[in-house]
């Protein structure tokens, strides 16, 4: 199918135009006054390019791993919660999206379909993200459900040991569907029926979560763990301590209001992590330039969230899939411009100071 839009901002905008109010809420939404996730897309307008001229650019390999997994550019798809708020397919059209171009899904614990159906439609390339649970037996099992359908990696995300204020949600809370079990979450338990969706879904969630669970999860699994959402030098060395990798992110600006932006905390995590680890981040990519300046600053790979979801919410996996076509195309473009022919050559040498 082809679509009219030029870029992802035409992208958000005409998706804003046919989100129901609720889903619009909580995926544009952020934590407080929404000065980081502002800030998100800010910071990379700020950072100015270094480009060489007088290469020969003919011949562009956009191509690069994740944990030893080929992708056909170095963009994949973050996770998020409830593709299904506004798309039958779900998380399977996302995933068919994604394995289409050679792209990575992300898939969030809480999601409208099975850790199996997304497998399937991502021919065995994804990887799982994970919540703990305060049931600990609910989080292993999972684990091992994700394990058995064949993930590459499991992303635990720590920067949410308690959802963020987000006030466009507290106005206008999620609905999931009467009668739609989420598969990795079940059935509601008696006496939850004051809390909305996400206020019972935070309710599951782990607030005494520490490093000492990385242990746990480590030793019921053999997939590479990477840790979602650090921001420090400080943990960046404890995350290569427990053997994980590390993905820069301040959850889309929905968590802590004001927290650095992955892409300012790149330079001290790359220093930190010294090549022991690979660095991956998210936050407010919309153009393929943001995707050169992340990679030159330290980021092995990019992910997309909001921007995939308008893709689904426009035209399904059509959707998604143009929203990631127009970001490789543009990523090629901004190579070439750049005077770069592989992604090894993106280093700090492309930043201006
Ligand atoms: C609607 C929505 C749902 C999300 N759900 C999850 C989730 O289930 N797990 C998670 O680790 N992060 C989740 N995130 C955070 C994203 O993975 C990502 O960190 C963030 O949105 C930044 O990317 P963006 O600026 O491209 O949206 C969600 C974000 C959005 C917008
Ligand atoms: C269900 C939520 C905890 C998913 C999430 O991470 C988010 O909404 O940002």
């Amino acid at each position: 199918m082809s679509l009219p839009y030029l870029n992802l901002r035409e992208m958000e905008q005409a998706a804003a135009g046919v989100l129901p109010p609720a889903a619009f809420a909580y995926y544009t939404g952020g934590a407080n006054d929404e000065h980081t996730l502002r800030e998100n897309r800010e910071g990379y307008a700020r950072l100015k390019l270094r480009p060489r001229m007088l290469v020969d650019v003919s011949h562009i390999d956009t191509s690069t791993t994740v944990l030893g997994l080929p992708l056909a550019f170095p963009v994949g798809v973050a996770p998020c919660a409830l593709h299904g708020l506004v798309h039958p397919d779900a998380e399977v059209a996302t995933a068919r999206a994604a394995a289409s171009l050679g792209s990575l899904m992300t898939l969030s614990t809480m999601s409208h379909r099975t850790i199996e159906d997304v497998s399937d439609a991502a021919g065995g390339q994804f990887w799982f993200q994970l919540y703990l649970y305060k049931d600990r037996e609910v989080s292993r099992a999972l684990v091992q459900r994700a394990e058995a359908a064949g993930a590459r990696a499991l992303v635990l995300t720590v920067d949410a040991p308690v959802l963020g204020r987000r006030e466009a949600i507290i106005r206008t809370p999620v609905h999931i569907e009467p009668g739609t079990v989420l598969p990795n979450i079940g059935p509601r338990v008696p006496g939850s029926e004051h809390l909305d969706d996400l206020q019972y879904f935070d309710s599951l969630l782990d607030p005494a979560i520490t490093w000492n669970d990385i242990g746990w999860l480590r030793g019921i699994t053999g997939l590479p763990i990477v840790l979602k959402g650090l921001l420090t030098a400080e943990d960046v060395a404890l995350a290569v301590q427990h053997g994980c990798h590390i993905w820069a992110s301040n959850h889309g600006g929905r968590q802590l209001d004001t927290a650095v932006t992955a892409l300012d905390a790149l330079p001290e995590i790359a220093e930190a992590a010294n090549g022991r680890a690979e660095i991956y981040l998210d936050g407010g990519v919309t153009r393929g330039t943001d995707v050169l300046k992340a990679l030159a600053l330290g980021a092995n790979a990019v992910f997309l969230a909001r921007a995939v979801l308008y893709g689904l919410a426009l035209a399904g996996e059509d959707g998604a899939r143009h929203t990631l076509e127009l970001l490789r195309d543009e990523v090629r473009l901004a190579m070439m411009l750049c005077g770069k022919t592989q992604v090894s050559e993106l280093g700090p040498e492309l930043i201006w100071r």
